[in-house]
């Protein structure tokens, strides 16, 4: 059969490791859809598995969370009325450093010149303002409008997002799906990474040599990027600690990207609401070295934590110092050189045994008492294990997950620079089906469930056990924290009886309302012997019942948030 533009991206989507992709069909992308669900593996099986979402926003949102547990994912949407939903998971990629692919579908070729106004668009004749849109948010976007131009659109679009962690956007026009086109070469042209120059490698080696020089007490600070740089990195990354002896802390959306169970592990570097005084060794540190870091309003708490002495700053491809930059260094290449030559320094190690904060005396609730976001904390923690990864969505689930211990082998998701309520419930469909041996537990506020809900009936669908905590406390606590108004309350819903409503005949989703500790233990025992689809535990608890870390952080965001304009 003939080889074509369908075939060209499915080809390249498989060889870059996607093995599904997240689709809402349309009838620019119909054609599109088959070529890609057409493709077979050599045992004759479908090479990409197509997942259909409820809609576009929670399209790209399940692809979000796809790509960070996969590496790369692919969003395949219809024109405008389905790609400007899909654009907000793109954004969320973009913010959070994930190579998504928003593939959408577009009118035929021929429209555009004959002044034809045509469905999903706005009415004009104009067909170009989604990729004039789509290039603000991605790091490349394309539109393919001639079938001999594809190859050279589709590989620039998905080796730039690889290469930058970054989304990128590609247009297939409707009568160009299925139009012939030439087969690809070797995926290498697409995948091979920019390598590190060695005379610059050495010299930024060079550099963070004599930036440690004549330092007393240095730390490492794990930032969000450190993930995004591959496994390698991570790996890298513990050898120079353990090189160092130094404390390593992590900032609040790199939790989870250093071993909590290692010994050098201090905590989440969060200012004045960091855990096991993260603060105050990191405060106490001469010299920080910065992996990935990413210093923003939220991570720094409306700018009162921002480390006070000069910083390196290792990123995915540069590393810069005071006073000096360096391009075209991996992450991994520049971390394991310098793991090689660093001197051993154990100072901030030896100060944090002094001021360790001790263990705390967790109060065990009696099983009548009211439910409180304490006790919903105590016994969700024993659930994490080394196979486990835990959702925190934003709102004081953020504070709450951030308070959590990972055993070894746990990871954690979060989404804080994006911060799109509901981002949880489609990101953690989406890593469940890259990752199904993992078991995923997901804290989500009521608010945030009510924005994107609609996706547990793909959990539903895909038999994923993922357990979910729906922390009902009457409305928009994180928002009321920073700056409350009436706008802060919503609707109740039964949220128990609404993910009954999913499973309709054929369903398998358990689901229950919890008001005691002792409910909520009962409900904890079902959902993990729940295997054959979701459980939604709904934690009914006092709107005022939150974290005193929200409190604290909410009160100088709103501050940072009033800061008088710059005259200027
Ligand atoms: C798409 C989107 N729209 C609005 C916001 C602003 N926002 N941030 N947090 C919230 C409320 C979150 O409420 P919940 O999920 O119930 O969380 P908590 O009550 O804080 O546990 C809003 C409305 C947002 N972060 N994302
Ligand atoms: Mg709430």
């Amino acid at each position: 059969s003939t080889f074509t533009v369908g075939d060209y991206l499915a080809e390249r989507l498989v060889q870059i490791g996607i093995r599904h992709h997240f689709v809402v069909p349309g009838d620019y992308n119909l054609i599109l859809l088959d070529k890609l669900g057409g493709k077979l593996d050599l045992f004759g099986k479908p090479a990409l598995i197509e997942v259909g979402c409820a809609n576009e926003l929670n399209c790209s949102m399940a692809a979000e969370g796809y790509a960070r547990a996969n590496g790369a994912a692919a969003c395949v949407v219809t024109y405008s009325v389905g790609a400007l939903s899909a654009f907000n998971g793109t954004g969320s990629a973009y913010a959070e450093n994930l190579p998504l692919i928003l593939i959408s579908g577009s009118p035929n070729t021929n429209d555009a010149g004959q002044f034809h106004l045509l469905h999903h668009t706005l009415g004009t004749s104009d067909f170009t303002y989604q990729l004039e849109m789509a290039k603000k948010i991605t790091c490349c976007a394309v539109a393919v409008d001639r079938a001999s131009d594809a190859p050279r659109l589709i590989d620039r679009a998905i080796r730039t997002a690889l290469l930058s962690k970054k989304p990128a956007y590609i247009e297939i026009p409707t009568n160009l799906a299925g139009a012939p086109c030439m087969r690809p070469g070797p995926i290498s042209a697409v995948i091979d990474p920019a390598p590190t120059n060695p005379a610059v490698l050495a010299a930024t080696i060079g550099e963070a040599a004599s930036y440690l020089h004549g330092k007393l007490k240095p730390a490492i600070l794990v930032g969000p990027k450190l993930r995004r740089a591959g496994p390698e990195a991570e790996e890298a990354l513990l050898k120079l600690a353990e090189a160092m002896g130094c404390t390593v802390a992590v900032q609040p959306a790199a939790k989870g990207m250093f071993p909590e169970e290692h010994p050098q592990y201090t905590g989440v570097f969060w200012g004045q609401v960091s855990t096991l005084a993260a603060d105050s060794i990191i405060n106490w540190a001469d010299a920080i070295l910065c992996v990935g870091t990413v210093f923003t309003d939220y991570s720094t708490v409306g700018w009162t934590a921002m480390p006070s002495v000069p910083l390196m700053v290792a990123e995915i491809d540069h590393v810069t110092f005071p006073g000096s930059t360096f391009g075209r260094v991996r992450l991994c290449d520049f971390l394991t050189g310098l793991a090689k030559l660093v001197d051993r320094n154990d100072a901030t190690m030896v100060e944090y045994h002094r001021l360790r904060p001790d263990p705390v005396l967790i109060h065990v609730a009696e099983e009548s008492d009211a439910l409180s976001r304490k006790e919903i904390q105590r016994q969700v923690q024993p659930l994490l294990a080394a196979d486990t990864t835990l959702f925190v969505e934003t709102g004081d689930s953020w504070f709450n997950g951030i308070q959590m211990k990972l055993p070894k082998g746990a990871d954690f998701e979060i989404e804080m620079m994006w911060g799109h309520i509901g981002w949880s419930i489609p990101a953690s469909f989406g890593y469940a089906l890259s990752k199904p041996d993992r078991r995923i537990i997901t804290m989500v506020g009521d608010g945030s469930f009510q924005v994107t809900a609609q996706e547990v009936s793909q959990m539903v669908r895909w038999r994923l056990p993922i357990i979910m905590f729906l922390i009902n406390n009457k409305g928009y606590t994180i928002e009321v924290e920073i700056h409350d108004g009436l706008y802060n309350r919503i609707k109740n819903w039964d949220y128990a009886a609404l993910v009954q409503a999913f499973n309709s005949t054929d369903g398998n989703a358990a689901s229950c309302r919890v008001e005691t500790g002792g409910e909520l233990a009962k409900a904890i025992e079902m959902a993990k012997e729940h295997k054959g689809g979701p459980t939604l535990i709904e934690c009914v608890i006092h709107q005022d019942d939150c974290s005193r870390e929200l409190i604290t952080w909410g009160h100088y965001v709103a501050a940072a948030n009033a800061r008088p304009p710059v005259q200027k």
